[in-house]
């Protein structure tokens, strides 16, 4: 119990625990990390989310991807993979190196970090319960087995949620006939926060959205768009920043990319205070 309370008083001290102007008012959050960052989060980071499901009260869901690991064994394996505007081509074969890389050694792994961490974390792919369904994207012809979701099982997640678990949600997704598809893990955890109009944030290996080396702190859907076809917006940075503007129009309050290598961010992030890049619709204008 001592251990607890010096935890405590070493954290953000009490502060949070009385509400503030601009903290984000609400009880989940989604949190999606990378496979930039994944088996590179520092301690805190894991401390730091300790912090907010116990003390702020918010219950946190993870969506992780692991895009550069599945590319390593597909390359240890002799396969050639290839992506389309940051979506890999997938094939049934691909597809089952995607769901043993994502679904098996990755998010055990997360669940073993967060246990690590005296955080209740139970591990599920989108087809286990049916959490995510999904249907063929509409380019499927040129790139296969990637999918879109279109429903999210609430009431599975909401079960778990109350029982205190954090989900750890490796993006595979399952169609109408039982067909396995790859999502991408930024546009899965956009469609998990829309079902639960709940924020959402993207940690990665960077601070944020760059322009000539330097964070931008707001990006809207016009900046993103200029930036998109000037390509500073370019590779697993564009599925990122459609997931995030999509999140926005269906409802979510709240999206940010955040710097994984900066612990304070997710708790900042939580506070609304400045931190990585905040994605809006519209700028809105305080002239
Ligand atoms: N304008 C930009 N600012 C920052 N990063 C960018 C930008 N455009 C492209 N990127 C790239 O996007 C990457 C993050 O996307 P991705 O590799 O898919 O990360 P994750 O695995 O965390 O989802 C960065 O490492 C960077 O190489
Ligand atoms: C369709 C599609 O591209 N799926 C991704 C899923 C993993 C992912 O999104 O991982 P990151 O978050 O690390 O990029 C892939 O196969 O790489």
């Amino acid at each position: 119990m001592a251990g607890a309370v010096t935890y405590l008083m070493n954290t953000s001290e009490l502060m949070p625990l009385i509400a503030r102007e601009g903290m984000i008012n609400v009880s989940y959050l989604i949190i999606k990390y990378g496979g930039s960052v994944v088996d590179k989060l520092p301690s805190e980071f894991y401390q730091k989310l300790a912090v907010i499901q116990k003390y702020y009260g918010i219950k946190p869901i993870l969506v992780h991807g692991g895009g550069p690991m599945i590319s390593s064994q597909l390359k240890q394996m002799d396969v050639t993979t290839t992506f389309v505007d940051g979506l890999r081509v997938t094939t049934d074969e691909v597809l089952d190196v995607v769901e043993m890389v994502l679904s098996g050694s990755i998010n055990k792994r997360i669940v073993r970090q967060l246990h690590e961490h005296d955080i209740k974390a139970i591990g599920m792919s989108g087809v286990d319960g049916h959490l995510l369904q999904a249907e063929p994207v509409k380019e499927f012809r040129q790139i296969g087995y990637v999918g879109q979701v279109n429903q999210v099982n609430v009431s599975l997640l909401k079960t778990l949620l109350e029982q205190e678990y954090v989900p750890v949600i490796s993006p595979l997704a399952i169609g109408a006939k039982q067909q396995r598809y790859n999502v991408n893990a930024d546009t899965a955890a956009s469609a998990i926060a829309s079902a639960l109009s709940a924020p959402l944030c993207f940690i990665s290996d960077i601070p944020g959205i760059c322009v000539d080396d330097q964070v931008i702190h707001s990006a809207d859907q016009m900046t993103i768009n200029r930036l998109i076809d000037s390509q500073t917006i370019y590779g697993g940075m564009i599925p990122k920043v459609k997931a995030a503007l999509n999140a926005l129009e269906t409802g979510v309050p709240e999206v940010a990319i955040l710097d994984g290598m900066n612990p304070a961010s997710l708790e900042a992030f939580v506070n609304g205070e400045c931190c990585g890049t905040r994605i809006k619709l519209k700028e809105v204008s305080h002239v």
